[in-house]
């Protein structure tokens, strides 16, 4: 479990960022933090916000006791990846999760210079544009797949969608529920890499499966999921006809298997387009729901400490 510690000079940034979500009415204040801290000291400063404040950290441990204390935790697990990440990470889940309006108003405090020390508030004016979609789109189909299956998916597909691998644009499929019927029309594409281990090691529920899954994701073929979450199979060539479907213009392949699987079985797909990183979902071979990659159009400009050169600063003038 990790901590941070509320010393004077974290209390007076928190502070600091209270006042300032209640003097521009902000729709919510986060606080981005290292581990978790005496959440209800923090609810108490809170205290007169009419708006979620929401905690996030990296791991879930961390939150306890945070809900009673009538704040929003939000686990991240996104430990080491760069600050401003982790930011919009957060801001994104607190939209998915509906503690914000994707066109709200956040003041955020967070450590972006050291580690454990409050340093920065920001004020920020989120985006119309920053959908993620929410967990209430999604109950609209969830009628075969458990919501927290198809959560999990759909959220690694918008972020393999999102980011790729390792700067590369990735695309994938999963092909979740209903697994006997689809891998009666799947054949293996090459070496599965999760046969043989153990349920515990391919359900997607968990983080470093989903790590496991994105490597995997450039390879060729499907994934196979089960409606509890579990990879039965992966890097399957879907075989099935789609003669009856109609499909929009420039999909190709990929896109066709995911539609017609789901008009022979009871599954869903869930597609990332690697061309464009757009996640699509079919059910009974209809496109249900589209989510475009989210970080084309929420724009982040890194830190710039550097005070504009004399030159450029006459050349606006
Ligand atoms: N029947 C299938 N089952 C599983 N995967 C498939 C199938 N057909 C194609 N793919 C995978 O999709 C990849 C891309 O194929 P294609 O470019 O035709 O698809 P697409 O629908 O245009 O998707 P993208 O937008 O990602 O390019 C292939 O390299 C292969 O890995």
């Amino acid at each position: 479990m990790a901590t941070q510690r509320l010393t004077k000079h974290n209390a007076a940034m928190v502070q600091a960022a209270v006042a300032l979500a209640k003097k521009r009415s902000a729709d919510a204040l986060l606080l981005l933090l290292d581990g978790s801290l005496d959440w209800k000291r923090i609810a108490e400063m809170a205290d007169g916000i009419e708006k979620p404040v929401i905690v996030a950290v990296d791991a879930a441990d961390d939150l306890e006791g945070a809900s009673e204390a009538g704040l929003k935790p939000l686990a991240l697990n996104k430990e080491k990846a760069p600050m401003l990440e982790r930011l919009q990470h957060a801001l994104l889940e607190a939209a998915a999760d509906e503690f914000i309006r994707t066109n709200g108003e956040v003041v955020a405090v967070y450590s972006g210079f050291q580690q454990g020390r409050l340093d920065s508030i920001s004020h920020l004016q989120l985006d119309e544009r920053m959908r993620r979609l929410t967990t209430r789109d999604l109950q609209m189909i969830e009628s075969r797949v458990p919501l927290q299956t198809l959560k999990a998916v759909v959220d690694l597909a918008a972020q393999i969608g999102r980011e790729g691998r390792e700067g590369k644009p990735v695309g994938t499929l999963f092909v979740v529920g209903d697994t006997r019927k689809v891998l009666e029309h799947s054949n293996d594409s090459g070496v599965d890499p999760f046969r043989g281990y153990n349920k515990n090691y391919r359900n997607l529920l968990d983080a470093k499966v989903q790590d496991d899954a994105k490597e995997i994701a450039q390879l060729d073929g499907a994934f196979v999921v089960g409606s509890d979450g579990v990879i039965e199979r992966s890097r399957q060539m879907l075989e099935v006809s789609h003669e009856d479907l109609t499909m929009t213009k420039g999909l190709g392949a990929r896109h066709w298997a995911a539609a017609a699987v789901t008009r022979k079985t009871k599954a869903i797909s869930v597609v990332v387009s690697q061309s464009t990183g757009t996640v699509r979902l079919y059910q009974d071979g209809n496109l249900v729901m589209r989510i475009e990659p989210m970080d084309k159009a929420v724009t982040w400009q890194e830190f710039n400490f550097e005070p504009p050169s004399k030159k450029s600063s006459d050349e606006k003038s």
